[in-house]
Formats: C-alpha cells, structure tokens, sequence
C-alpha cells in the first residue's frame, strides 16, 4: 500500500467547545484504514459532525492527538475533501460557477476531474448549469456539494449526513458512486449517517460514538462475527451482555463472542443493524469492554 496505512488515526483524542464546557469527545481511541468505507454513527449530539470538522482541520482537538493520511490536520488538506452538514456554497454563484470555483482552487493539485463532478450535478443530477445556488433545493444543493468533491478526487472524503435530505432514487444513485468512487481509486471514504440499512452493505468499518466515547470501532465482518444474537431464558452468567431485551415468553440478547453458550439460549449471527441498534440504545452507559477493535 502506497502512502499512511491509516487514513485517519484517533489517539485519546478530546474536545470541548471552550475552556469550561464539558468533553464532546473523551478519550477517543480509533483507527480507520486506508481504502475503506467508512461508517461514523452515534445518537444525536455524540460528536460526530464535530469528529469530522476536527479531522477536515476546522476544528482544533482540546487534547490527545489526530492525524489523517499521516499529517495533523489541516496538513493533508490537498487531499481531502469534506461535505459538511449545512453544505455551505455561495448563493449567488450559479452551478457552473461553482464547479469552475472548485477547479479553480484545486488547480495546484493537478487532479480535479471536471468529468466527475460533471457526472454528478449534470448527467446523474439533471441540474441546469446556469441556476443559481439559492433557486436549488436542499437535495440539489447536497448534490452540487458532492460534486466538488467528486472533482476534488481526494484520497479521503469526509461526509457529515450526506444523503440526508436526497430523495431515495439520488441516495441508491450517489452510493453507488462512492463505491465507485472507493473501489476504482481507493478513495477513504469517511461518512456520518443515521440511516442503518444504507450503512450495512456499503459500509466495511464502523466506528460508533456514544457519551462522548468510541463505543465500537473495527471491520464490518469482525464486529459482526465478536457479537451473537442469543434468545431464551436464563441467567447469562459470564457473557458480556451489551443489551437484555424481554421478548415474548423469553429474552434477546445480544453478546459478545466468546464464553460457551448458557443452557436455555440459541445463538444466531446478528446483522449490523442489530449490533449497531444495541449499542446505540446503550450508548450512554458504561461501555461493555471489546477485544478486536481497531
Ligand atoms: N460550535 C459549538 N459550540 C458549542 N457546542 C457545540 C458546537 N458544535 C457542537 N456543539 C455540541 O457538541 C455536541 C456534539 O455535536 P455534534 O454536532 O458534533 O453531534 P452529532 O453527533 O453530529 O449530532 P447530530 O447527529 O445531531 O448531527 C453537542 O452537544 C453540541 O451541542
């Protein structure tokens, strides 16, 4: 692999908003690898949008360290390329304007891909070049802002809720194309979302915020293989329950791997879903201790 193993690299990371201001994120130990798509969920203020500023070098951690594609942020700014919730963009600036904007201020990378971001706003879009920003809509506005970074053709895309307001066909449309996008030019592709079922299947690392903490961090396909669904009655003696839910006559819970299954139970593999729902509904308690995160 060519370049940083990691693409963003979180070590007791810590931020407040002001001196006095409780910890937005406490201690956050995490690691993405290069290449990957990445999914950064979390209940409504855990930090992620500011995760994100932080690593697009908006923001400065209050402590611990961060580094993305191996440089403290902003350092590697070149080549990445962030979406931010509000999608900020000149409203006075037609669509053309703006991706001429983009390849302007992307000139001394020598990489901005006019046909890119074209495919997205024109040809998948069906925007009007000559409309102005402000006459667009919110869905078409997250559009002209993912075409900029399309163009950009960044090694790293950081994406906060990017389909958010998309209509369903545009969300199925724009996925595919960022795993295009990951798949043909390795792109890192960094992406906070609260819609579970896009994740799963697009998404092969997770990290899960919760209470200011990272939660669950690691490969799709270990996270799910750490965890077991186990339904039943009894007592779950030794097992590292991360969430007991009454069920009919008898319980679910979901586990962590590892002990020998407890008489009265039956196991099946969780989805993602129910791994990240479990989490996420206990997400501000104390956090059941994990092996294979990375
Ligand atoms: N500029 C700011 N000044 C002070 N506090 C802030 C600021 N921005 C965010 N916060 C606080 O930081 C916490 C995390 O906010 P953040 O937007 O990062 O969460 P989030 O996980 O992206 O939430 P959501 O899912 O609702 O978008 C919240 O408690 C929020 O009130």
């Amino acid at each position: 692999m060519s370049g940083p193993e990691w693409a963003v690299e979180a070590s007791g990371l810590v931020m407040r908003y002001g001196r006095r201001r409780a910890r937005v994120l406490d201690d956050c130990t995490f690691a993405v690898p290069a290449g990957r798509v990445c999914g950064l969920v979390g209940p409504n203020g855990a930090g992620k949008s500011t995760l994100l500023a932080l690593a697009a070098g908006l923001l400065r951690p209050s402590g611990g360290e961060l580094k993305v594609l191996g440089a403290v942020p902003p350092g590697a700014r070149a080549d990445v390329a962030y979406v931010a919730q509000s999608k900020p963009l000149p409203a006075q600036l037609t669509v053309a304007s703006v991706l001429r904007l983009g390849a302007e201020l992307n000139r001394s990378s020598g990489r901005w891909s006019a046909s890119a971001a074209e495919t997205i706003a024109y040809e998948q879009g069906g925007l009007d070049p000559k409309a102005r920003i402000r006459s667009l809509s919110g869905g078409q506005r997250t559009r002209v802002a993912l075409a900029l970074a399309f163009g950009k053709r960044a090694r790293l895309m950081l994406l906060d809720e990017p389909m958010a307001d998309l209509d369903p066909v545009a969300r199925q449309e724009l996925m595919g194309a960022l795993m295009a996008e990951a798949a043909e030019h390795g792109t890192t592709i960094v992406m906070s979302s609260h819609v579970l079922p896009e994740l799963e299947g697009t998404c092969d690392h997770l990290v899960l915020l919760g209470g200011g903490r990272v939660r669950l961090a690691g490969a799709v396909d270990e996270l799910v293989s750490s965890h077991v669904l186990l339904t039943g009655t009894g007592p779950l003696d030794g097992q590292r329950v991360v969430e007991h839910r009454p069920a009919g006559r008898g319980a679910t819970a979901l586990v962590r791997r590892g002990e020998a299954l407890p008489p009265g139970w039956d196991a099946v593999e969780p989805s993602l879903e129910e791994i990240v729902l479990a989490h996420l509904r206990t997400a501000s308690g104390p956090a059941v201790p994990e092996e294979a995160a990375v």
